[in-house]
């Protein structure tokens, strides 16, 4: 017997992420082949067209559990009852712009989409920030969403866990599905911090296989941390099939469970780790029947101190920055 469709918002659906989030959502790869999914897209009014035309395109894939299409402008219409949302409508960066300075372009648009999915998403709704900043813009949505709970609005780090992880197989000459428990703390931004100090291959300490910390500290962590801005600079764009598809990653596990393994996860702050409560922070996480539980108790050393340090004060002055807004 078919299931009962579920319904997935997602916001921006007109631009570069979501013209291949849309599909890999409709095809399956996020819910499962065997559950049909509603999509309700959101986004401006001048981009209603460009909408109407990327859905001719899921039409004409003929996905067997694309159980209906919204199109909408309205939050109201497109959080209606919603399982799940991909935030992902906002502005990106140019070149020689951090994320940070986006915050004012976009901050305003997840106080209103808070808002809107306070008032109509289902109560066990699961949402992903994916617009950047996105830590920052997942703390307003949550704050502007009052009667949900905090631990389901979410923002991406999984681009960043999975650029790590790409990074690591390469250096020790391993696959990447043979790499487990990396963890990457805090911002989605340059400061994050993609910590192998717990990581194995195959069962062996990651360290050890690689066996060069100049490496890790001098080439990996600032590569990971500004591989955003070597794609703006090549593409001209930033990242879209990669961002699509760590948001596909994200759900998929968050929904269906991570056996045991860590994925690294932006969630709001239960006060562990000295993170203080409601700031959305980047911490490994085990998935399990729809729900997320954070690895706690990870000890930290002088180095990872200091990294921790950097990149929670950053979104601490982020979170000051936005005080007016949410005040
Ligand atoms: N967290 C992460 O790892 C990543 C985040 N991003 C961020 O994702 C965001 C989207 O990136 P792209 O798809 O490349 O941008 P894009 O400019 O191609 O598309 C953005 C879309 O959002 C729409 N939009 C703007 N305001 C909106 C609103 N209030 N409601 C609904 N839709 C709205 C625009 O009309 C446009 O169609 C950017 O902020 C970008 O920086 C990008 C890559 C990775
Ligand atoms: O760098 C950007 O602006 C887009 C992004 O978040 C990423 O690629 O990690």
């Amino acid at each position: 017997m078919t299931k009962p469709a579920v319904r997935v918002a997602v916001t921006g659906a007109a631009g570069q992420i979501c013209y291949s989030l849309l599909f890999r959502i409709a095809n399956g790869d996020m819910y499962g082949k065997d559950q049909p999914v509603i999509l309700q897209l959101l986004d401006l009014p001048q981009a209603q067209a460009a909408v109407g035309g990327v859905v001719m395109e899921l039409e004409d894939c003929a996905f067997p559990n694309l159980a209906g299409v919204v199109i909408t402008d309205d939050p109201k219409v497109a959080f209606k009852d919603i399982d799940a949302a991909v935030l992902v409508g906002a502005r990106p960066r140019s070149k020689g712009m951090e994320r940070a300075d986006l915050l004012s372009a976009n901050a305003e648009i997840f106080k209103v989409q808070g808002k809107a999915l306070n008032e109509v998403a289902k109560r066990d709704v699961k949402v992903l920030v994916v617009g950047n900043p996105a830590n920052t813009n997942a703390y307003i949505t949550a704050k502007s969403a009052p009667d949900l709970p905090a631990k389901n609005i979410t923002a991406m780090l999984r681009l960043d866990h999975n650029r790590a992880l790409s990074q690591f197989a390469a250096k020790a000459g391993i696959a990447t599905a043979d790499i487990e428990k990396v963890a990457v703390w805090g911002n989605h931004s340059p400061t994050m911090y993609a910590d192998y100090r717990f990581a194995t291959a195959n069962g062996k300490p990651l360290p050890e296989l690689i066996n060069d910390e100049t490496w890790y500290r001098e080439t990996l962590l600032p590569k990971v941390g500004k591989r955003g801005a070597a794609i703006i600079e090549a593409r001209g764009l930033s990242s879209a099939a990669s961002a699509a598809n760590a948001a596909v990653d994200h759900m998929h596990d968050w929904i269906h469970g991570t056996d045991g393994k860590w994925v690294s996860m932006g969630v709001a702050s239960d006060g562990s780790y000295g993170v203080p409560e409601g700031i959305v922070f980047g911490v490994p996480a085990v998935c399990s029947g729809g729900a997320y539980e954070v690895v706690k108790g990870l000890p930290m050393d002088d180095f990872s101190k200091s990294m921790f340090d950097k990149t929670l004060n950053e979104l601490l002055e982020e979170r000051d920055g936005v005080a007016a807004l949410l005040g």
